[in-house]
């Protein structure tokens, strides 16, 4: 990180190095650099993430660039959407290589004349910031200022996280006050959190737009992910075992015609019990163990489970697995980022409606 001085009269600001995109620390000086663009209407778009950036981010950044005159990136780890057990403090931090990569892209952005604007600013707060009363409660249970956005909070990922939309909801209020974006930027991955944001922004009366960025892949179908990082080469191989199943599962409602919630699952159910004994059938040295978490088809409003797809309406496929430990490392196997933990992958398809 280095800071530049623009000329001998103006203040300096810490800027990535080689760049105009100015890194912004601090809830005020966030409201500094918006307050000027607020009254010359020019328009902001925001992606908020996690950071250890990748393409899925890249194509939402791109998107950003195009729609708006200024592009803010958030980079937090937001401590209230991790559960007392998850990965908090292992989560990959990778600021150096994410700040390379929003530098290199900005220049693209800058050399292609589509685009209304480029990366102005990346926004990478402190805890002690983004929680002025003291770190977060990540309990159930735990008191505090939270925005809980049920029911739709509650069902898949709710009920395998029980506070993380609660953390999601919070964090993203909070950024939205403060960046004040015209449009919100959130990926399909995680199709549920857009459900939920979209949910907030209604019911809160928030006065900004939420535009939903398509699922980037990697060539062989699994969805990108910084948690991707954790699996290693053998569980990476194996990986893309949920995204067959849901698309087994979409070609038994786009192709077969099936519309009840037992068949359109069950084709995806096959492809994991398949998946599951051809990996049993393996050495332990050359294996791969995984749990499904759920397989869901749901009400693409409500996240609410169905029986039967209303083609006008369409559904959501969704899904999670978690990818076990390797149980028999090989010697100077690669394992994975932190020694290969367990890794909880999502995924899902979207019925559209016909
Ligand atoms: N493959 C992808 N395609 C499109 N958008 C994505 C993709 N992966 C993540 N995003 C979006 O990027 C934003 C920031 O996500 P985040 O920083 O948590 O990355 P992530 O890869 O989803 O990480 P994690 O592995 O923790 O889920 C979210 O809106 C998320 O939906
Ligand atoms: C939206 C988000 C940045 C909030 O911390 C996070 O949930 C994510 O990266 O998807
Ligand atoms: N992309 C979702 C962030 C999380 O799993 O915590």
């Amino acid at each position: 990180m280095s800071s530049c001085r623009t000329s001998s009269s103006s203040p300096s600001f810490e800027k990535i190095p080689s760049t105009s995109i100015r890194v912004l620390r601090t809830v005020d000086s966030v409201r500094r650099w918006r307050r000027p663009h607020l009254l010359d209407r020019r328009s902001v778009g925001l992606v908020p993430t996690m950071g250890a950036l990748h393409d899925g981010h890249v194509s939402l950044i791109r998107a950003a660039a195009r729609e708006n005159h200024h592009v803010v990136v958030s980079i937090y780890v937001n401590p209230a959407q991790f559960g007392l057990a998850e990965d908090l403090s292992s989560y990959p931090v990778t600021w150096a290589a994410d700040t390379a990569l929003l530098a290199a892209l900005d220049r693209e952005l800058a050399d292609d004349g589509a685009n209304l604007g480029r990366i102005s600013a990346v926004f990478a707060p402190t805890t002690a910031d983004v929680y002025p009363a003291g770190f977060p409660g990540q309990a159930i249970d735990s008191k505090g200022s939270f925005v809980t956005i049920t029911p739709v909070g509650e069902v898949l990922e709710g009920a395998s996280r029980p506070t993380f939309f609660r953390g999601v909801a919070t964090v993203c209020m909070k950024l939205f006050n403060i960046v004040q974006p015209e449009r919100v930027y959130f990926g399909q991955k995680d199709v549920q959190q857009t459900v939920v944001i979209k949910s907030m922004v209604r019911d809160f009366m928030l006065p900004t737009e939420v535009v939903v960025g398509p699922t980037t892949r990697a060539a062989d179908g699994l969805a990108l992910s910084s948690r991707n990082v954790y699996l290693g080469a053998r569980r990476r191989a194996v990986a893309t075992v949920l995204y067959r199943a849901l698309g087994a599962a979409e070609k038994a409602y786009l192709v077969d015609g099936a519309r009840g919630r037992d068949t359109v699952l069950g084709a995806a159910r096959r492809v994991v019990e398949e998946t599951l004994v051809a990996q049993m059938a393996l050495a332990p040295e050359e294996r791969v163990r995984f749990e499904v978490d759920y397989i869901s088809l749901a009400d693409p409003e409500t996240m609410q489970e169905l029986e039967v797809v209303d083609p006008a309406k369409g559904g959501i496929l969704s899904g999670a697995v978690k990818m076990l430990p390797v149980e028999a490392p090989r010697e100077g196997e690669d394992l994975g980022h932190s020694g290969g933990p367990a890794v909880r992958l999502i995924d899902n398809i979207i019925l559209a409606p016909q």
